[in-house]
Protein backbone atom coordinates (compact mmCIF):
# COMPACT_ATOMS: atom_id res chain seq x y z
CA UNK A 1 0.00 0.00 0.00
CA UNK A 2 0.99 3.63 -0.97
CA UNK A 3 1.17 6.90 1.33
CA UNK A 4 -1.31 8.10 -1.42
CA UNK A 5 -3.91 5.52 -0.89
CA UNK A 6 -4.37 6.46 2.35
CA UNK A 7 -5.20 9.93 1.81
CA UNK A 8 -7.07 9.43 -1.09
CA UNK A 9 -9.61 6.92 1.60
CA UNK A 10 -9.58 9.55 4.04
CA UNK A 11 -9.90 12.62 1.39
CA UNK A 12 -12.80 10.07 0.42
CA UNK A 13 -14.78 9.99 3.52
CA UNK A 14 -14.57 13.95 3.88
CA UNK A 15 -11.23 14.70 5.58
CA UNK A 16 -9.91 18.22 5.10
CA UNK A 17 -6.33 18.58 4.65
CA UNK A 18 -5.64 19.09 8.25
CA UNK A 19 -7.59 16.25 9.27
CA UNK A 20 -5.63 14.28 7.09
CA UNK A 21 -2.21 15.44 8.49
CA UNK A 22 -3.69 14.74 12.00
CA UNK A 23 -4.11 11.42 11.61
CA UNK A 24 -1.13 10.57 9.46
CA UNK A 25 0.74 12.06 12.55
CA UNK A 26 -1.25 10.35 15.23
CA UNK A 27 -0.58 6.78 13.05
CA UNK A 28 3.28 7.88 12.77
CA UNK A 29 3.45 8.69 16.75
CA UNK A 30 2.64 4.89 17.07
CA UNK A 31 -0.68 6.14 18.98
CA UNK A 32 -3.82 5.30 17.65
CA UNK A 33 -5.62 6.94 15.06
CA UNK A 34 -8.19 9.17 16.68
CA UNK A 35 -5.80 10.27 19.61
CA UNK A 36 -4.78 13.40 20.37
CA UNK A 37 -6.68 16.61 21.65
CA UNK A 38 -9.93 17.30 19.76
CA UNK A 39 -9.99 20.66 18.59
CA UNK A 40 -12.90 22.22 17.12
CA UNK A 41 -10.84 23.34 13.83
CA UNK A 42 -9.88 19.82 13.36
CA UNK A 43 -12.99 17.57 14.66
CA UNK A 44 -13.23 14.71 12.32
CA UNK A 45 -15.90 14.35 10.08
CA UNK A 46 -18.84 11.58 10.58
CA UNK A 47 -17.43 9.63 7.92
CA UNK A 48 -14.22 9.51 8.57
CA UNK A 49 -14.65 8.75 12.42
CA UNK A 50 -16.74 5.82 11.36
CA UNK A 51 -14.01 4.40 9.10
CA UNK A 52 -11.28 4.42 11.65
CA UNK A 53 -11.44 1.32 13.64
CA UNK A 54 -11.31 -0.57 9.85
CA UNK A 55 -8.51 1.99 8.63
CA UNK A 56 -6.68 1.67 11.90
CA UNK A 57 -7.11 -2.47 11.55
CA UNK A 58 -5.64 -2.53 7.72
CA UNK A 59 -2.75 0.25 8.80
CA UNK A 60 -1.58 -2.64 11.56
CA UNK A 61 -1.70 -5.68 9.01
CA UNK A 62 1.10 -3.27 7.31
CA UNK A 63 3.42 -4.45 9.57
CA UNK A 64 3.86 -6.48 12.41
CA UNK A 65 5.75 -7.85 15.02
CA UNK A 66 6.86 -11.60 14.14
CA UNK A 67 9.69 -11.88 16.44
CA UNK A 68 11.89 -9.74 18.38
CA UNK A 69 15.70 -10.01 19.47
CA UNK A 70 17.04 -8.19 22.03
CA UNK A 71 20.67 -7.11 21.52
CA UNK A 72 23.33 -6.59 24.45
CA UNK A 73 23.83 -3.08 23.45
CA UNK A 74 20.31 -1.87 23.68
CA UNK A 75 18.87 -2.81 20.27
CA UNK A 76 16.44 -4.57 18.99
CA UNK A 77 16.08 -6.70 15.87
CA UNK A 78 12.44 -7.07 15.01
CA UNK A 79 10.90 -9.79 11.96
CA UNK A 80 8.39 -7.91 10.87
CA UNK A 81 5.70 -9.99 8.29
CA UNK A 82 3.89 -7.98 5.94
CA UNK A 83 0.37 -8.14 4.78
CA UNK A 84 1.33 -10.39 2.40
CA UNK A 85 3.28 -12.69 4.53
CA UNK A 86 6.84 -11.73 3.57
CA UNK A 87 9.31 -10.59 5.85
CA UNK A 88 11.58 -7.97 6.08
CA UNK A 89 14.26 -6.30 9.39
CA UNK A 90 13.92 -3.72 11.52
CA UNK A 91 16.59 -2.62 14.12
CA UNK A 92 15.82 -0.35 17.39
CA UNK A 93 18.96 1.71 17.24
CA UNK A 94 20.46 2.43 20.96
CA UNK A 95 19.80 6.02 21.02
CA UNK A 96 16.34 6.20 19.99
CA UNK A 97 17.53 5.23 16.56
CA UNK A 98 15.70 3.07 14.06
CA UNK A 99 17.27 1.19 10.60
CA UNK A 100 14.31 0.68 8.18
CA UNK A 101 14.24 -1.51 5.18
CA UNK A 102 12.64 -0.53 1.81
CA UNK A 103 12.79 -3.88 -0.42
CA UNK A 104 12.21 -7.78 0.18
CA UNK A 105 15.54 -9.00 -1.09
CA UNK A 106 18.02 -6.86 -3.17
CA UNK A 107 18.45 -6.83 -6.74
CA UNK A 108 22.71 -5.32 -6.54
CA UNK A 109 23.86 -8.55 -5.22
CA UNK A 110 26.74 -7.49 -2.98
CA UNK A 111 28.97 -10.54 -2.14
CA UNK A 112 28.79 -10.12 1.56
CA UNK A 113 25.18 -9.17 1.79
CA UNK A 114 22.95 -11.75 3.00
CA UNK A 115 19.82 -9.53 1.58
CA UNK A 116 21.41 -9.94 -1.49
CA UNK A 117 21.70 -13.24 -1.89
CA UNK A 118 18.42 -13.95 -3.59
CA UNK A 119 17.95 -11.23 -5.54
CA UNK A 120 15.13 -9.01 -5.05
CA UNK A 121 11.75 -10.83 -4.08
CA UNK A 122 9.34 -7.27 -4.03
CA UNK A 123 9.49 -3.30 -3.27
CA UNK A 124 7.50 -2.32 0.05
CA UNK A 125 5.12 0.30 -0.57
CA UNK A 126 5.62 3.74 1.01
CA UNK A 127 3.07 2.98 3.61
CA UNK A 128 4.48 -0.44 4.50
CA UNK A 129 7.86 1.98 4.60
CA UNK A 130 6.48 4.13 7.49
CA UNK A 131 4.42 1.71 8.85
CA UNK A 132 8.00 0.46 10.07
CA UNK A 133 8.51 3.85 12.29
CA UNK A 134 4.62 3.83 13.48
CA UNK A 135 5.33 0.33 15.01
CA UNK A 136 8.83 0.77 16.09
CA UNK A 137 7.37 3.96 18.48
CA UNK A 138 4.91 1.40 19.54
CA UNK A 139 7.86 -0.09 21.49
CA UNK A 140 9.97 3.39 22.17
CA UNK A 141 11.17 6.72 21.20
CA UNK A 142 12.40 7.15 17.94
CA UNK A 143 14.18 10.22 16.58
CA UNK A 144 16.25 9.19 14.05
CA UNK A 145 15.53 6.76 11.53
CA UNK A 146 18.44 5.60 8.97
CA UNK A 147 17.45 3.67 5.44
CA UNK A 148 19.89 0.87 5.55
CA UNK A 149 17.88 -2.25 6.26
CA UNK A 150 17.24 -4.72 3.64
CA UNK A 151 17.42 -3.43 0.27
CA UNK A 152 18.45 -0.26 -2.20
CA UNK A 153 16.30 2.40 -1.89
CA UNK A 154 17.95 3.74 -5.16
CA UNK A 155 15.87 0.57 -7.14
CA UNK A 156 12.25 2.03 -5.29
CA UNK A 157 12.44 5.25 -5.16
CA UNK A 158 9.37 6.69 -5.75
CA UNK A 159 8.13 5.00 -2.38
CA UNK A 160 11.41 5.89 -0.47
CA UNK A 161 11.00 9.71 -1.61
CA UNK A 162 7.18 9.77 -0.23
CA UNK A 163 8.27 7.97 3.10
CA UNK A 164 10.75 10.63 3.45
CA UNK A 165 8.84 13.25 2.42
CA UNK A 166 6.04 12.46 4.96
CA UNK A 167 8.38 11.51 7.62
CA UNK A 168 9.72 14.54 7.65
CA UNK A 169 6.89 16.63 7.12
CA UNK A 170 4.28 14.83 9.85
CA UNK A 171 6.60 12.36 11.44
CA UNK A 172 8.52 14.59 13.83
CA UNK A 173 11.47 14.03 12.62
CA UNK A 174 14.55 16.62 11.96
CA UNK A 175 15.33 16.21 8.19
CA UNK A 176 19.37 15.59 8.91
CA UNK A 177 17.88 12.57 11.13
CA UNK A 178 16.47 10.85 7.96
CA UNK A 179 19.72 8.92 6.27
CA UNK A 180 19.37 7.50 2.75
CA UNK A 181 21.90 4.60 2.16
CA UNK A 182 22.77 3.88 -0.87
CA UNK A 183 25.02 2.05 -3.14
CA UNK A 184 25.19 5.23 -5.41
CA UNK A 185 22.53 5.98 -8.09
CA UNK A 186 22.42 8.51 -10.80
CA UNK A 187 18.76 8.47 -9.69
CA UNK A 188 19.24 9.34 -6.22
CA UNK A 189 21.81 12.21 -7.13
CA UNK A 190 19.24 14.35 -9.03
CA UNK A 191 16.13 13.47 -7.25
CA UNK A 192 17.65 14.28 -3.83
CA UNK A 193 18.42 17.81 -4.06
CA UNK A 194 14.75 18.51 -5.28
CA UNK A 195 12.81 16.88 -2.16
CA UNK A 196 11.30 19.21 0.01
CA UNK A 197 13.13 17.26 2.68
CA UNK A 198 16.22 16.24 1.88
CA UNK A 199 17.26 13.45 3.65
CA UNK A 200 20.90 12.87 4.77
CA UNK A 201 22.88 10.16 2.71
CA UNK A 202 25.00 7.51 3.46
CA UNK A 203 26.73 6.39 0.26
CA UNK A 204 28.52 2.50 0.63
CA UNK A 205 31.78 3.02 -1.03
CA UNK A 206 33.38 -0.26 0.31
CA UNK A 207 36.36 0.39 -2.38
CA UNK A 208 38.39 2.61 -4.03
CA UNK A 209 39.38 0.62 -6.88
CA UNK A 210 36.74 0.48 -9.42
CA UNK A 211 37.30 -3.33 -10.60
CA UNK A 212 36.93 -4.97 -7.01
CA UNK A 213 33.74 -2.34 -6.08
CA UNK A 214 32.00 -3.98 -9.36
CA UNK A 215 33.46 -7.38 -8.03
CA UNK A 216 31.89 -6.87 -4.64
CA UNK A 217 28.86 -4.94 -5.87
CA UNK A 218 28.02 -6.83 -8.92
CA UNK A 219 24.91 -4.92 -10.01
CA UNK A 220 25.82 -1.58 -8.80
CA UNK A 221 25.97 1.38 -11.22
CA UNK A 222 29.22 1.07 -12.99
CA UNK A 223 30.08 5.08 -11.84
CA UNK A 224 33.51 5.05 -10.78
CA UNK A 225 34.20 5.75 -6.70
CA UNK A 226 36.06 9.43 -7.44
CA UNK A 227 32.70 9.80 -9.64
CA UNK A 228 30.49 8.95 -6.86
CA UNK A 229 32.62 11.18 -4.30
CA UNK A 230 31.94 14.34 -6.73
CA UNK A 231 28.53 14.05 -6.79
CA UNK A 232 27.99 13.22 -2.82
CA UNK A 233 29.78 15.75 -2.11
CA UNK A 234 27.83 18.23 -4.44
CA UNK A 235 25.22 16.99 -2.20
CA UNK A 236 26.68 17.44 0.78
CA UNK A 237 27.55 20.93 -0.26
CA UNK A 238 24.06 22.07 -0.82
CA UNK A 239 22.78 20.45 2.39
CA UNK A 240 24.97 21.03 4.97
CA UNK A 241 24.85 17.39 5.82
CA UNK A 242 28.21 15.76 6.07
CA UNK A 243 28.27 12.67 3.00
CA UNK A 244 28.42 9.43 5.46
CA UNK A 245 30.43 6.64 4.07
CA UNK A 246 30.69 3.07 4.60
CA UNK A 247 32.77 0.75 4.24
CA UNK A 248 32.42 -3.00 5.11
CA UNK A 249 35.54 -4.02 6.42
CA UNK A 250 36.88 -7.26 5.06
CA UNK A 251 39.97 -9.04 6.05
CA UNK A 252 42.20 -9.55 2.62
CA UNK A 253 39.86 -7.83 1.07
CA UNK A 254 39.97 -3.79 1.29
CA UNK A 255 41.70 -3.38 4.34
CA UNK A 256 44.86 -3.08 2.72
CA UNK A 257 47.21 -0.11 2.53
CA UNK A 258 46.00 0.51 -1.39
CA UNK A 259 42.78 0.51 0.05
CA UNK A 260 43.59 3.36 2.71
CA UNK A 261 45.60 5.48 0.70
CA UNK A 262 43.10 5.40 -1.89
CA UNK A 263 40.66 7.31 0.75
CA UNK A 264 42.73 9.44 2.30
CA UNK A 265 43.04 10.40 -1.57
CA UNK A 266 39.52 10.85 -2.88
CA UNK A 267 38.09 11.78 0.81
CA UNK A 268 40.94 14.68 1.00
CA UNK A 269 39.14 17.71 2.04
CA UNK A 270 35.52 16.29 1.64
CA UNK A 271 32.55 17.34 3.93
CA UNK A 272 31.91 13.76 4.92
CA UNK A 273 33.05 11.02 7.69
CA UNK A 274 33.98 7.50 6.89
CA UNK A 275 32.70 4.98 9.06
CA UNK A 276 34.36 1.77 8.78
CA UNK A 277 32.29 -1.42 10.19
CA UNK A 278 33.67 -5.04 10.00
CA UNK A 279 32.30 -7.60 8.38
CA UNK A 280 29.42 -9.09 10.07
CA UNK A 281 29.58 -12.86 9.64
CA UNK A 282 27.42 -14.50 6.99
CA UNK A 283 26.10 -18.04 7.25
CA UNK A 284 27.62 -19.64 3.89
CA UNK A 285 30.41 -17.53 3.45
CA UNK A 286 34.04 -17.73 4.09
CA UNK A 287 34.61 -13.79 4.36
CA UNK A 288 36.34 -12.26 7.91
CA UNK A 289 36.64 -9.24 9.44
CA UNK A 290 39.91 -8.10 10.29
CA UNK A 291 40.67 -8.37 14.48
CA UNK A 292 39.92 -5.06 16.22
CA UNK A 293 43.24 -4.03 16.69
CA UNK A 294 44.06 -4.03 13.07
CA UNK A 295 40.40 -2.11 12.50
CA UNK A 296 41.41 0.71 15.21
CA UNK A 297 44.37 0.46 13.71
CA UNK A 298 42.81 1.57 10.08
CA UNK A 299 40.97 4.11 11.96
CA UNK A 300 43.99 5.53 13.66
CA UNK A 301 45.90 5.78 10.15
CA UNK A 302 42.97 7.61 8.42
CA UNK A 303 42.62 10.44 10.69
CA UNK A 304 46.52 10.84 11.08
CA UNK A 305 45.39 11.48 7.28
CA UNK A 306 43.04 14.02 7.99
CA UNK A 307 39.95 11.91 7.01
CA UNK A 308 37.19 11.77 9.74
CA UNK A 309 36.57 8.25 10.71
CA UNK A 310 34.05 6.20 12.94
CA UNK A 311 35.07 2.20 13.88
CA UNK A 312 31.39 0.67 14.40
CA UNK A 313 30.08 -2.19 15.66
CA UNK A 314 26.78 -3.28 13.94
CA UNK A 315 24.12 -3.12 16.02
CA UNK A 316 23.25 -6.37 17.87
CA UNK A 317 26.48 -8.02 16.82
CA UNK A 318 24.92 -11.09 19.55
CA UNK A 319 21.59 -11.59 17.27
CA UNK A 320 22.64 -12.37 13.78
CA UNK A 321 23.70 -8.34 12.95
CA UNK A 322 24.21 -9.15 9.50
CA UNK A 323 21.20 -7.63 7.56
CA UNK A 324 18.85 -10.27 6.34
CA UNK A 325 20.16 -13.09 8.09
CA UNK A 326 16.78 -13.26 10.79
CA UNK A 327 14.69 -13.62 7.38
CA UNK A 328 16.74 -15.55 6.05
CA UNK A 329 16.88 -17.92 9.12
CA UNK A 330 12.95 -17.52 10.11
CA UNK A 331 12.81 -18.71 6.01
CA UNK A 332 14.65 -21.56 6.10
CA UNK A 333 12.84 -22.74 9.16
CA UNK A 334 9.56 -22.38 8.04
CA UNK A 335 10.45 -24.26 4.90
CA UNK A 336 11.97 -27.09 7.02
CA UNK A 337 8.64 -27.20 8.92
CA UNK A 338 7.03 -27.32 5.67
CA UNK A 339 9.35 -29.97 4.86
CA UNK A 340 8.81 -32.49 7.97
CA UNK A 341 4.77 -31.68 7.79
CA UNK A 342 5.20 -33.02 4.30
CA UNK A 343 6.77 -35.93 4.79
CA UNK A 344 4.49 -36.51 7.74
CA UNK A 345 5.57 -38.53 11.55
CA UNK A 346 9.00 -39.54 11.76
CA UNK A 347 9.66 -43.07 11.85
CA UNK A 348 6.53 -43.86 9.58
C1 LIG B 1 22.04 -3.55 4.03
S1 LIG B 1 22.61 -2.13 3.18
C2 LIG B 1 21.09 -1.30 2.78
C3 LIG B 1 21.26 0.04 2.15
C4 LIG B 1 21.86 0.04 0.75
N1 LIG B 1 21.42 -1.04 -0.04
C5 LIG B 1 23.37 0.07 0.81
O1 LIG B 1 23.99 -0.89 0.44
O2 LIG B 1 23.88 1.12 1.24
C6 LIG B 1 23.28 -1.11 4.48
C7 LIG B 1 24.72 -1.34 4.79
O3 LIG B 1 24.90 -2.64 5.32
C8 LIG B 1 26.17 -3.09 4.92
N2 LIG B 1 26.28 -4.54 5.03
C9 LIG B 1 25.66 -5.47 4.29
N3 LIG B 1 26.05 -6.72 4.66
C10 LIG B 1 26.96 -6.54 5.64
C11 LIG B 1 27.74 -7.45 6.42
N4 LIG B 1 27.65 -8.77 6.26
N5 LIG B 1 28.59 -6.93 7.33
C12 LIG B 1 28.68 -5.58 7.51
N6 LIG B 1 27.97 -4.69 6.80
C13 LIG B 1 27.12 -5.17 5.87
C14 LIG B 1 26.26 -2.60 3.51
O4 LIG B 1 27.57 -2.58 3.06
C15 LIG B 1 25.65 -1.22 3.59
O5 LIG B 1 26.63 -0.25 3.80
S1 LIG C 1 24.46 -4.19 0.82
FE1 LIG C 1 22.71 -2.96 0.20
S2 LIG C 1 22.84 -2.95 -2.03
FE2 LIG C 1 24.17 -4.56 -1.38
S3 LIG C 1 22.88 -6.40 -1.51
FE3 LIG C 1 22.78 -5.64 0.60
S4 LIG C 1 20.99 -4.36 0.63
FE4 LIG C 1 21.53 -4.66 -1.50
Amino acid sequence: MKIEHIRHRLRALGAKPAHEARLLRAWLQGGALDGGPRADATRLPKGVLEALPGLAQELDTLASVRSSHPGEDGSIRLLLGLGDGQTVESVLLPRDGLCISTQVGCAVGCVFCMTGRDGLLRQLGSAEIVAQVALARRQRRVHKVVFMGMGEPAHNLDNVVDAIELLGAEGGLPHKNLVLSTVGDARVFERLPQMQVKPALALSLHSTRAELRARLLPRAPRIDPAGLVECAEAYARATGYPIQYQWTLIEGVNDGPDELEGIARLLAGKYAVMNMIPFNRVDGLDFRRPSWERAAEIARWLHQHRILTKLRRSAGQDVDAGCGQLRARATQAGFARRERARAGPAGI
